[in-house]
């Protein structure tokens, strides 16, 4: 029997000029949903992960540059593209591992400067019109990744998940969540165990709220605990998605995914990364050239308000970290899910080596 496919949360909306955010850091107790008109408010939205998701802060980014601009447009053309590319490099420095939000940025002053014989104003409209487009692409690629997975979704499965990459990290359906919507939805019986991942909270704070919204079944674990699962044949496939993936095959991705690509390849469990192939960047030969965010001690010493460490207790806190590709195409049957991103919206299957990727799309960064 057929489930009804329900709206999911928008972590982004663009509205006659006014960007919408959804307060991620509200959920899930509070769905408080804010308007943003200036760059240093999107700025410090896309920091402080109300918005967040690679695709995500991308689109807010992009949005967030059209805000920047809109008060520009008196300005010269020198002035104009020299204002545009102070404020792109403003924004991408808001979080450097997930490729989106300089890809995204990217995209919008190679526009203006395709355009830099046109009126200001015309300038100013394409780029508005590019940021809408970048936002309806996700939306077309979570669906193919959607589809390209859904085959891999069989009835009685148990699904770990780790941090969040659903409907809230991107357009709509999201990337690794995408598959588990469109199985769902044609009427396919599964478990998700979603780790609740430490220290920001994303598994138990935002997946378990889009899934339980889509009447999917949905089970909190510890990150500590997925082990046991898999010892206990609770866990049939991982499926997690991506900031960005070198051209080596390796994969940035939310702290705590080395763990579970580990743990997956010593009990022997397919491990599917859902990315989008824009996330591929050719110009990091492998995941040591990816920049790992490090972040504020205080959201490793304190659940919320509440410290729960000594004062003065030294502290790392990456927010990401990287599996190598030989985890992720090692043995035990590891499969990622790529999809294009532009011209051309398919899915494939990311090829064991990604040689075969280097000829289907640009290096340009
Ligand atoms: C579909 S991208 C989701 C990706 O973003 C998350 O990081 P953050 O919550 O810090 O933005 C995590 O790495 C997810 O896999």
């Amino acid at each position: 029997m057929k489930n009804t496919a329900l709206q999911r949360p928008q972590p982004v909306r663009w509205d006659h000029g006014t960007l919408y955010l959804l307060d991620q850091t509200r959920l899930p107790l509070e769905t408080v949903i804010d308007p943003y008109t200036t760059v240093e408010q999107v700025w410090d939205a896309i920091r402080r992960l109300k918005v967040r998701g690679a695709p995500a802060i991308g689109i807010a980014g992009a949005y967030g540059l059209v805000l920047a601009m809109r008060s520009q447009q008196h300005l010269t053309h020198e002035d104009f593209l020299a204002q545009l590319d102070t404020q792109a490099a403003y924004l991408d420095s808001a979080r450097p591992t997930a490729v989106n939000l300089h890809w995204a940025l990217q995209r919008l002053l190679r526009q203006a400067r395709q355009l830099h014989q046109q009126p200001v104003p015309e300038i100013y409209q394409a780029l508005e019109q590019t940021a809408i487009q970048i936002h309806a692409e996700d939306r077309q690629l979570c669906r193919r990744i959607g589809d390209h997975g859904r085959p891999l979704i069989k009835t009685g499965m148990g699904i770990l998940t780790h941090c969040n990459a659903g409907a809230l990290a991107t357009a709509e359906l999201g990337t690794a969540l995408a598959p588990l919507y469109l199985a769902h939805e044609a009427g396919v019986s599964f478990r998700v165990y979603a780790d609740e991942t430490r220290p920001l909270l994303q598994g138990a704070r935002l997946t378990t709220w889009e899934l339980q919204q889509a009447g999917i079944d949905v089970t909190l674990i510890c990150d500590n605990m997925a082990a046991t699962l898999m010892a206990q044949d609770c866990i049939d496939m991982v499926i997690v998605g991506t900031d960005r993936v070198a051209a080596n095959g390796d994969v940035a991705n939310k702290i705590g995914t080395l763990g579970v690509a580990i743990l997956a390849q010593y009990f022997q469990i397919p491990f599917y990364v859902a990315c989008p192939l824009l996330h591929h960047r050719l110009r990091h030969p492998s995941g040591e050239a990816i920049v790992i965010e490090e972040r504020a001690q205080d959201e490793v010493t304190h659940l919320g308000q509440r410290r729960t460490a000594p004062v003065g207790m030294a502290v790392r806190n990456p927010a990401f970290d990287v599996t190598p590709h030989t985890l992720v195409g090692a043995d035990h049957r590891a499969r990622n899910l790529a999809a294009s991103y532009g011209e051309t919206l398919r899915a494939g299957l990311w090829p064991r080596s990604s040689r075969r990727l280097n000829q289907r799309f640009d290096a340009s960064y």
